[in-house]
């Protein structure tokens, strides 16, 4: 597979590029394309036709001045005006199925690029170069596809009117067609090069522009704004925006200097070559003693050609600027990934325990282990906790749990069977998350729950039991549109809920999983000590034939649990019940012990701390 950002350098790669575009659009819809081809073709046509109608037109009007007779120049007339209703047509048509094809191959790839994504594991994600990537391709890919296919149109009719040109010219003089092509070529090479030159400093670029977006994104957010007002941040953050945009600018219109002036010498050359060729025909058609009617139509035709010759040539530079950003696109869909449809062992549904062996993980491209020879053994439809400083591993824990990513060494077993070994479709059909950066979606109500099992998504009865159960329903009832109420105050008619809101709204989603293990990693944060000890002691009695494990940091709720994890740098320091660890008085009677002290002394009311 190509690095991203690597170059097109031979003819060969520029050749293998435009056929896999091809192919793309021939799988996007073979028929559009067939019709698009047949259509552009004929109106490629047009230009030929028209020179020569307005040559017959031309020679009869030379006629019609010695005989007085108009009928001929009037038929002619009449011919170029039925003509020319038949070209708009014909254009009109060409649009049509033009439009139609950008709209299926943007389709086609947006399907392709959410397909591979969906299939990456989670560890790519960390990779920036290929995070680069993704957003290339979400940001640029539709746009660029759209100008390659514009440009296949443009070269496909100037071919077209290229060779009715040739097909004028056999018998005056076709040398005269190559030479002008030759003369062509300077500028062909100054665009590439300028393509290329382009492409360097966007790739360059990229990195920071992202970086500018989201600062851009930043100001423009709703939850963002009050922070960037109340400490000033718009002139500091707009300041570093347009000091980015005057170092591009600067940057861009020393080259854009450099290739006007290339260019400006080679269009000379190019009219030096045209201008000879009309004088030179103007000497042919006396010598030869054509008609009025012959000039017209070798000179039109001469400028055609030259100016098809300059589309074919300028479309094969911005084919080769667009196929440099289209190949984000191939890097990305040319990465292996995972087959999903490999069949592996079924989820032990009736599970008796869940073991981590000698686990050791580190991040990609981190040099340090996050987590060190970590072995447990969780038993079925008990409830757990880990308990941990913050960066001590907690969640990434849990990541390693949920198939995000892989032990660099050791296993994680479900009675016996590896994790890995489990089909994935099903394994997540049978484990259920919260996060604490869980996603607000941006729906109503009901349908914010329901995606807590996207198997249910029309069950209300099961949504409402949910939003019952973690408490969500008195606000949602209070709500003038109840479970309807559209959410994310960045919609319109939406409204926005606080934090804590959020959060039962996101624990609801838990309560409609019918998976066997629930986790919980800090969802429960902006709620206060005494909702949370609540929710949790609902939560045990609801979730009992279920094995949860609950990360907080509010030592309070964790006496609930059965058992109770603790990990230090990414290590498991202690584990045992409430009582146990409180009997051992190690690191967890000592948070246990500060954190209740702070309570005594009133410092404590809402954060837990650690
Ligand atoms: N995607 C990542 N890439 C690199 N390092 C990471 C990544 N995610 C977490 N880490 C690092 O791994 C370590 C453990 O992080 P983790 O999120 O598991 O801690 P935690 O115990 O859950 O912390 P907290 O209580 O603050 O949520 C930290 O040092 C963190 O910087």
């Amino acid at each position: 597979m190509k690095a991203f950002h690597e170059k097109i350098i031979t003819v060969q790669d520029y050749i293998k590029m435009l056929a896999k575009i091809l192919a793309l659009l021939w799988k996007s819809s073979k028929h559009t394309l067939v019709l698009l081809i047949f259509f552009n073709l004929l109106a490629g046509l047009s230009i030929p036709v028209t020179t020569i109608i307005w040559k017959f037109f031309i020679d009869s009007v030379v006629e019609a001045l010695t005989s007085k007779d108009l009928t001929e120049p009037i038929i002619w007339i009449l011919i170029h005006f039925l003509y020319t209703q038949f070209k708009n047509i014909m254009n009109n048509v060409c649009r049509y199925f033009e439009s139609n094809q950008a709209d299926y191959m943007n389709k086609y790839i947006t399907e392709l690029t959410l397909d591979k994504i969906d299939r990456m594991e989670m560890d790519n994600f960390d990779n920036v170069e290929l995070y680069d990537c993704i957003q290339k391709v979400n940001n640029e890919s539709a746009q660029h596809s759209m100008n390659i296919l514009r440009t296949l149109i443009l070269v496909l009719q100037n071919f077209s009117s290229m060779a009715g040109a040739i097909a004028i010219f056999l018998d005056f003089g076709p040398i005269i067609l190559l030479i002008s092509f030759f003369a062509c070529l300077p500028s062909l090479i100054i665009n590439i090069k300028m393509s290329s030159k382009q492409f360097d400093i966007f790739t360059k670029r990229f990195e920071r522009l992202r970086f500018i977006n989201y600062l851009k994104s930043i100001i423009i957010t709703y939850e963002n704004i009050k922070e960037v007002k109340v400490n000033r941040l718009n002139s500091y953050f707009k300041t570093t925006i347009i000091n980015d945009f005057n170092t591009f600018l600067k940057e861009d219109k020393k080259i854009r200097k450099k290739f006007s002036v290339q260019s400006s010498m080679t269009n000379v050359l190019e009219n030096i070559v045209s201008y000879g060729f009309q004088i030179y025909i103007l000497i042919k058609v006396v010598s030869r003693n054509l008609t009025l009617g012959d000039l017209t139509l070798f000179i039109s035709t001469l400028s055609n050609f030259q100016n098809s010759i300059q589309n074919i040539l300028s479309s094969i530079s911005s084919l080769y600027y667009d196929a440099l950003y289209i190949q984000n696109l191939f890097s990305l869909l040319g990465r292996e990934t995972p087959n999903k449809e490999v069949a592996s062992t079924t989820y032990p549904t009736h599970f008796e325990k869940i073991e981590f062996q000698n686990v050791y993980f580190k991040y990609p491209g981190r040099e340090e282990f996050v987590l060190k020879n970590i072995s447990f053994v969780l038993s079925a439809k008990k409830s757990y906790s880990i308990v941990g400083l913050n960066g001590s591993g907690k969640t990434t824990l849990v990541k390693l749990l949920l198939r995000l990513y892989k032990p660099a060494s050791g296993n994680i077993l479900i009675d016996g069977i590896n994790i890995n070994d489990i089909d994935l479709e099903e394994f997540y059909k049978h484990i259920g998350v919260v996060f604490q950066d869980f996603i607000k979606y941006p729906f109503d109500i009901e349908k914010n729950i329901a995606l807590g099992s996207i198997d249910e998504l029309n069950n209300f009865s099961k949504v409402k039991r949910a939003a019952e159960q973690a408490g969500a329903d008195r606000f949602i009832e209070e709500l003038p549109l109840k479970y309807a109420t559209m959410l994310n105050k960045e919609w319109s008619e939406a409204t926005q809920l606080s934090l804590g809101q959020w959060q039962r709204l996101a624990i609801s989603r838990a309560f409609m999983s019918n998976s066997s293990i629930l986790i919980l990693d800090e969802p429960t944060a902006s709620l206060d000590a005494e909702a949370e000890f609540e929710l949790f002691t609902k939560f045990r009695d609801l979730m009992f034939d279920k094995t949860t494990i609950l990360i907080t940091h509010r030592l309070s709720t964790i006496r609930l649990v059965d058992e109770i994890l603790v990990l230090k740098d990414g290590q498991v320091l202690e584990s045992g019940s409430h009582d146990t660890l409180l009997r051992y008085n190690g690191e967890y009677a000592r948070l246990y012990k500060m954190q209740s002290d702070m309570y005594m002394r009133g410092e404590l009311v809402n954060e837990g701390s650690h």
